[in-house]
């Protein structure tokens, strides 16, 4: 190739007529071109002042304990400056690792507390303060956390009933209309969003609509980590084009893009370059062009210029020679920035902006939020809309019970009333596994949505839009009934089927104490899931923890009586020893045993005549203590409910700056 001179980083003269005929396009495209009118006053500037991010990280991995005890300081972002106005738009671009996404965790805010953050961020020269980050820039991450169900104008308009609570119903829907027009996603407005199971609006309506929720709330400033990624490079192409738009209308947009097409070296306003956490460049496409010549980088004709600067400061570490002569390269440049013009006006921008005696408020987004009881029932109503339209999912949730209980009832057939063919075994049998199973549907349930809920609840509670907490409660308000009908399904078959004890306001007991665990399973997993990021994680843990209760609680592996005091304690923190005391009486309280055929010789069994030996037996006094044992079952529900709150609080905590 013969830009190869530029990439082995031995200067060359270049070719003039290479030089020239890609200035033509440069300079055509520059920002003060008619396509770019820089405003003469900016009504908006952000300005990123010596940006340093520095972790501590362990050397080596657990494994390998000397090493990992050790730890070594890095650096991800090292004196970034930059400053940009709005009409403009910044894209920035830089090889995999090089500190784009971590750059703009820094500028919006969201950076984690693991590292050490140096420099500031300031808007119209006014420095932020922490709880400001979140109500000035709107973040489009790399991935879009939208609900498979929705159309896309729902979408928008739950998006708009959480951020705009004085806008009438009329106004909310003429927002979303002006937003999708913006974005011209009118003609998908009734397509469902889609999913990995069945398809939807394609990969790159699903970025604008991305892109269409945060506008929603108007943003002065909107950055959008590698919007492209995934798109074919038509659409790609298309989305850039669209965001230099919206920056033209007085917004700043800031992108980080790998690898965009050459047309797209006109549509930007600026360019910057980062490499190792360092801002190799950052200026204008044909400052840029000038630049890398300047240093004997030519970019030849035919290139594409994104390619070919990218390559050249980026570090090659295949080997160590190429690592270290593409590293002190990319160093060379990067001096050769800080000693520029170009570098010299940015920082003398950054200085009059601050230094400014009048200086412009700092925008922030439309947010004028509903009440949490509001926003509760927008969660709520959202959730259900997604949920109800899941016909796999309905029906999982409904006849998931079900379908265990026709094998249970499929193996035990019909329950008879002589112990000698297994009239309490069998019974007990079957309140082992009501008992036992039904966490565990209600853990499927949670582990197969919830994670999805949960990505969005993330990113919408860093908007600002509303707390996870408040989406946790919206789900196990959604799924309250489904769980009752479909408790309610699986009893009713069971009960009747098997033949338990015939009477009606048992059966309610029954169907009642069933009720709880089903639930419980699900809330605990929700639980866990604030705290736990990993799904199967939780799953293991859930899976134990309902294990351990059954073991100990239940009184069926070892009788309480018989119990070391420790483990005699701990059941009384399981729902299992509430709920199986409680089905134990519903079902044995005054039945009657028959016991063989012939007369005589009693077999051993048939020492206890009724099913009040069998309570007295295994679970003493457990007859008198049956409304304290439903009230300590159902008290399980809102203490998790409680725990789930707090532990949202948590995950909402961790996951801000
Ligand atoms: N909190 C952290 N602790 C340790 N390392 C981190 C942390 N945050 C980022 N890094 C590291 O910093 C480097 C830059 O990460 P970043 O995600 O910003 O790169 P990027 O340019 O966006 O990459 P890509 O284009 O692949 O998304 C990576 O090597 C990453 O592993």
């Amino acid at each position: 190739m013969n830009g190869s001179h530029s990439l082995t980083g031995e200067r060359s003269q270049g070719d003039a007529r290479f030089k020239e005929s890609f200035k033509l396009v440069s300079e055509k495209t520059t920002p003060h071109s008619p396509a770019h009118p820089e405003p003469i006053l900016p009504s908006c500037s952000l300005s990123v002042s010596q940006v340093s991010y520095t972790v501590s990280e362990r050397v080596g991995p657990w494994w390998d304990l000397p090493s990992y005890k050790k730890r070594w300081t890095r650096k991800i972002l090292s004196d970034v400056s930059f400053h940009v106005d709005s009409g403009q738009i910044l894209g920035i671009l830089g090889n995999s690792g090089s500190g784009k996404t971590t750059l703009l965790d820094v500028i919006s805010g969201r950076i984690g507390n693991t590292g050490t953050l140096l420099g500031e961020v300031y808007v119209n020269g006014r420095k932020l303060k922490q709880e400001q980050f979140q109500d000035c820039f709107s973040y489009v991450l790399q991935s879009d956390n939208l609900l498979s169900y929705l159309t896309v104008e729902e979408t928008l308009t739950f998006i708009a009933q959480l951020a705009l609570r004085r806008h009438s119903a009329e106004a909310i829907r003429k927002k979303v209309r002006m937003v999708m027009a913006e974005l011209s996603l009118g003609h998908v407005a009734h397509s469902v969003i889609g999913g990995r199971v069945f398809p939807g609006i394609s990969g790159g309506e699903r970025r604008r609509v991305s892109i269409a929720s945060q506008l929603l709330q108007d943003p002065k400033v909107i950055l959008l980590d590698e919007p492209t990624t995934g798109l074919d490079s038509m659409t790609a192409n298309q989305i850039v084009v669209l965001l230099a738009n919206l920056a033209k209308r007085d917004r700043i947009v800031i992108v980080t893009i790998h690898q965009p097409r050459s047309e797209l070296f006109r549509v930007f306003s600026r360019i910057a370059i980062m490499s190792q956490g360092e801002l190799v460049f950052c200026g204008q496409p044909g400052e840029m062009v000038d630049f890398f010549s300047e240093q004997g980088y030519e970019c030849p004709e035919y290139c594409n210029p994104f390619d070919i600067y990218v390559d050249l400061t980026s570090v090659d570490t295949r080997c160590s020679e190429r690592e270290s002569a593409t590293y002190s390269r990319m160093q060379d440049i990067t001096l050769a920035y800080h000693s520029s013009g170009i570098y010299r006006r940015m920082l003398d921008r950054i200085e009059e902006t601050c230094q400014l005696t009048d200086k412009p408020c700092i925008p922030f987004k439309s947010k004028e939020s509903p009440s949490g009881l509001s926003k509760l029932g927008v969660l709520l109503r959202r959730t259900v809309r997604n949920l109800s339209r899941d016909r796999m999912g309905v029906i999982m949730r409904l006849s998931q019970n079900l379908i265990y209980g026709l094998f249970v009832a499929f193996f035990v057939m019909k329950l008879d009333n002589d112990i000698t063919k297994g009239a309490v075994q069998d019974r007990i049998g079957i309140i082992y596994q009501s008992m036992g199973a039904s966490p565990y549907t209600g853990m499927l349930n949670a582990v197969a949505l919830f994670p999805a809920l949960r990505a969005i609840s993330d990113q919408e509670s860093k908007d600002g839009l509303y707390h996870k907490w408040q989406m946790f409660l919206a789900y196990i308000l959604h799924i309250l009934p489904f769980s009752i009908i479909s408790v309610f399904i699986f009893s009713s078959f069971l009960y009747w089927t098997v033949g338990m004890y015939p009477e009606v306001n048992r059966f309610l007991c029954f169907s009642g104490v069933i009720m709880v665990p089903h639930i419980t399973g699900e809330l605990l997993t929700l639980v866990l899931m604030g705290v736990v990021q990993d799904p199967n994680m939780v799953n293991t843990g859930v899976a134990l923890l309902n294990v351990a209760g059954i073991m100990v609680g239940s009184g069926f592996l070892r009788s309480n009586q018989q119990m070391p005091t420790v483990f005699k304690m701990l059941s009384y923190l399981t729902f299992q020893k509430y709920g199986s005391e409680l089905l134990i009486v519903t079902e044995f309280h005054g039945l009657n045993f028959t016991c063989g055929d012939t007369p005589g010789n009693l077999p051993e069994p048939c020492i206890m005549g009724n099913g009040d030996d069998i309570i007295e037996q295994g679970y003493p006094g457990a007859l008198s203590r049956y409304t304290l044992d439903f009230i300590m079952l159902y008290s399980f529900l809102p203490a998790l409910v409680l725990l789930g709150v707090i532990s949202y609080k948590i995950r909402d905590r961790f996951n801000r700056r």
